[in-house]
């Protein structure tokens, strides 16, 4: 891919600490990591509409979603994935500058990749929830009918089963979903959130 060259960083007179102020509230990614169908998009959306009713500025980033224009021309070869990621990472640092808490629910098997993202945020902003469900459970549950496909041969290098995962090694919150339900999950990520000062 073409370099860019000849390109000068322009600052804002408003800031990300002035948006902070506005909001009564700082600014973070949560990024969800786990095998299709542990759960990331179901916590996800429940976890945004309760931060929404504690008044919490927030914007969810999806894999299905964000697959469907931004990154419509990339795969799931190891590298489009990662370019996938490194784009979601991009978009996820942009949010937080705009002062939002930006809810990332993505495979995202990686851990190299997933720390890239890592890297590009300040200390505190990158908040790794592993969703962690076995293979044997997102099988059975299989909401989109992926892993009957994946098990016939129909899609080829499926996570899980063709592809890797790479779990967290120690990520900020881990659950379970095999064990934890709906909402004991977003409660774990609420008092995660709490006792780090990130909401009142
Ligand atoms: N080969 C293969 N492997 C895994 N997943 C596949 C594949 N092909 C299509 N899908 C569907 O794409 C969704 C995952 O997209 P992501 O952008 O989150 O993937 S990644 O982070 O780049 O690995 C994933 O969505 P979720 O089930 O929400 O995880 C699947 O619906
Ligand atoms: N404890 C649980 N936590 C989250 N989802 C669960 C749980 N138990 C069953 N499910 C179901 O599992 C599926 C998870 O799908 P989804 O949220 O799309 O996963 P992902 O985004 O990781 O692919 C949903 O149909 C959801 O209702």
């Amino acid at each position: 891919m073409a370099q860019s060259k000849n390109i000068v960083w322009h600052d804002s007179k408003v800031t990300k600490e002035h948006r902070h102020e506005l909001n009564n509230h700082k600014s973070a990614v949560i990024w969800f990591t786990g095998l299709s169908g542990s759960g990331k998009s179901t916590i996800s959306v429940e976890l945004e509409k309760e931060l929404y009713n504690q008044g919490v500025r927030t914007y969810r980033l999806d894999g299905d979603n964000i697959r469907h224009g931004l990154n419509k021309n990339l795969g799931f070869s190891p590298e489009d994935r990662k370019e996938n990621i490194r784009r979601i990472g991009e978009v996820s640092k942009l949010m937080v500058e705009a002062g939002l808490f930006t809810l990332s629910a993505f495979i995202s098997p990686y851990r190299e990749d997933r720390n890239e993202v890592r890297e590009l945020m300040e200390d505190g902003e990158f908040i790794e929830v592993f969703v962690d469900a076995s293979v044997a459970t997102c099988e059975s549950r299989d909401p989109k009918g992926l892993y009957k496909k994946a098990r016939a041969g129909e899609i080829k290098g499926f996570t899980g089963i063709d592809a890797p995962y790479e779990a967290p090694i120690n990520p900020e919150v881990t659950v379970d979903t095999d064990q934890q339900s709906l909402e004991e999950s977003v409660e774990t990520i609420v008092k995660y959130l709490k006792a780090k000062g990130y909401l009142a």
